[in-house]
């Protein structure tokens, strides 16, 4: 199908509100995926063809690199083409396309890594899923969250938070199940999961791979998912597998029918081994006489297995597939992602208490620093006291803006990885989580500098005037705020916290060297000088200089020795553009930038 991937449509009519007749195969065809690597080329998936039927739980089985996680992605349309790569084949439910718009609303891809917000706990995970994505009233909602919880087995645990590296939480096995029911809440047809006993002890992969066997055959579902070396227990527990080697299949049929295909022709398992055990023994590539048999079982496949395949191919369900999903409306996501990021504030306490004791101290530390200045009426006409108080207005806003950015630029990296999944499961949009975002951090970012200018500014010797320091305090915030929102932006560029920390100082350097103080403004060739018009230094400067200079002794033109031109309302109004510009270009970053969770 040359080029094209059929799961590519755009067509949504078959998820209209239809009789819902449950039950939902997926059946993919002739899927080729090819990736280009320098100047030559590789086929990861060959020709491959398949079925997995509702009501049935499949295992996709491999060595490592077998094409396992590729299959499993292109089924879930989270593979695509790109110039680096190449899929062809067809992809459908029911007989009916879909593709990654109207993937999440009849089926739910559960991820190896498990992305939960720290600060919840397992209902409340639960229950903001049944908020933004289920149908019906709050009563539905309420009873379907007690259904899953029953059903995963999690009943115990409701209450308890998830946890991790800042929160003692629940364990890697409740965790694993809060994930699956997280995607249960909306009852998707298709479940796709990507090695769910991976990092698991045997009991506990056992108990979660059981608990979806049993949620598989109750609800008549499709669960698809790879996985990598079963306990026999865990064997027993799929309908179906596929084999897999080298992009290719080996094996497709009932689980119980496939040790007996392969002692067929000659590969018998030993009688006290554990079944799945032998058939990673005979497919891993490490040994020269497997590699040796792959002909043989690609050959056997084709032969025997092929036509078995193609004949179920054509007798798949064709019934329409209910659209399970409900879009909440832009206010309830707001309100919901607004309530949960409150919690989480509150919930890790030492996180704003940090802050607000880093204000504490900052302020008294620069207050310190500065509080032997020259007294301005006794150095009316001194450029020095002059230079001082500059320095001491400059520190203040180089203090602000740190305060702020670095948090975000530390905190959004790994937070990103949960909005990116909660977005995929379309259960709101990068605008609301922005807006969300900035509405909590802006607690933050009013708090601190009111409290770190409060403290320093009348221990510095700033003009003393009550209406100097409210706009000093304005000022604050609005920078502040910038950084806030160029935090957002920095954090949203880069796919980790270690290169968005590193980078962050580059781009906010140029920003700090075109302030207007290290370099008059009057001096700035044309070629770079255009910074200081994006540069928040360069506004809050002007703004604080004007500000203390109007109403002070000094008898000396500060703001024209610095060839300030724009006026102080002029530069808030300038500082709440950039605030506005850097939040709406972290929003396109979120939106456009190839973010994903691969
Ligand atoms: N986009 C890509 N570009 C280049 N190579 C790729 C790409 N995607 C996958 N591969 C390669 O294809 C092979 C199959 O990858 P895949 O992740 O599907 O393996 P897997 O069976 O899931 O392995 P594992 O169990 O180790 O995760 C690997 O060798 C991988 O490096």
């Amino acid at each position: 199908m040359s080029a094209k991937i059929v799961c590519a449509t755009t067509s949504n009519e078959f998820l209209e509100d239809l009789p819902i007749n449950k039950g939902v195969d997926i059946v993919w065809k002739n899927v080729n995926y090819t990736a280009r690597i320098k100047k030559n080329t590789r086929q990861i998936l060959k020709n491959s063809s398949g079925i997995c039927k509702s009501g049935e739980m499949t295992a996709i089985i491999g060595s490592s690199g077998a094409g396992k996680t590729t299959l499993l992605n292109i089924l879930c349309c989270r593979a695509q083409n790109t110039d680096k790569v190449k899929l062809t084949g067809e992809i459908s439910a029911n007989g009916q396309n879909f593709n990654s718009q109207t993937f999440s609303n009849f089926a739910a891809y559960v991820m190896q890594e498990d992305l939960l917000m720290e600060s919840m706990t397992v209902i409340e995970v639960l229950q903001f899923a049944a908020h933004l994505k289920m149908k019906g009233t709050d009563e539905q909602k309420y009873r379907k969250v007690k259904d899953v919880l029953r059903i995963m087995r999690l009943e115990n645990c409701q209450n308890s938070l998830i946890g991790g590296a800042k929160l003692k939480g629940i364990t890697k096995g409740e965790k694993k199940r809060t994930s699956i029911a997280f995607e249960l809440v909306s009852d998707p047809d298709v479940i796709f999961l990507d090695e769910p006993t991976s990092g698991l002890d045997s009991f506990t992969a056992y108990h979660v791979i059981d608990v979806l066997q049993s949620y598989v055959k109750q609800e008549n579902k499709t669960i698809i998912c790879t996985i990598h070396q079963p306990s026999s227990e865990i064997f027993l527990k799929f309908d179906r597998l596929i084999l897999l080697v080298e992009g290719q299949f080996i094996y497709q049929g009932p689980r119980d029918q496939c040790i007996d295909y392969f002692a067929s022709f000659g590969f018998e398992c030993p009688k006290l081994n554990n079944p799945a055990d032998y058939l990673m023994s005979i497919m891993h590539g490490e040994s020269e006489r497997n590699r040796q048999n792959y002909k043989t079982y690609f050959e056997k496949f084709e032969l025997n297995l092929k036509p078995v395949i193609e004949n179920e191919l054509q007798h798949h369900k064709t019934n329409l597939i209910s659209n399970q999903q409900s879009e909440a409306s832009f206010g309830t996501q707001l309100q919901i992602l607004l309530k949960r990021n409150l919690k989480n504030v509150q919930r890790n306490p030492m996180e704003s208490k940090a802050r607000v004791l880093q204000s504490i101290i900052l302020g008294l530390f620069t207050g310190i620093i500065y509080l032997s200045l020259p007294d301005p009426e006794a150095h009316q006409y001194d450029q020095r006291a002059v230079n001082d108080y500059n320095g001491a207005i400059y520190f203040l806003a180089q203090n602000l803006h740190m305060n702020t950015l670095f948090p975000i630029v530390l905190s959004l990296p790994l937070e990103k990885a949960i909005f990116l999944k909660e977005q995929d499961a379309k259960l709101y949009n990068a605008t609301t989580y922005i807006i969300a975002k900035l509405l909590v951090e802006s607690i933050l970012a009013i708090l601190c500098p009111v409290i770190f200018v409060s403290i320093s500014y009348y221990m510095i010797g700033l003009t003393p005037n009550f209406g100097c320091f409210c706009f000093f305090i304005l000022v604050s915030i609005l920078q502040s705020s910038v950084g806030m929102a160029q935090g957002l932006f920095c954090g949203a560029a880069f796919r980790d916290a270690q290169t968005a920390v590193s980078v962050t100082p580059m781009m906010i350097l140029p920003f700090m060297l075109f302030g207007g103080l290290y370099k008059n403004v009057a001096d700035m060739p044309d070629w770079n000088g255009w910074i200081q018009w994006i540069s928040n230094y360069r506004y809050s400067f002007e703004a604080f200089v004007r500000n203390n200079y109007a109403h002070s002794p000094f008898k000396i033109d500060v703001v024209g020795q610095l060839n300030f031109d724009f006026g102080k309302w002029n530069c808030v109004f300038l500082l709440i553009v950039l605030f506005f510009s850097f939040s709406l270009l972290s929003l396109i970053l979120l939106k456009t930038k190839n973010q994903s969770l691969q």
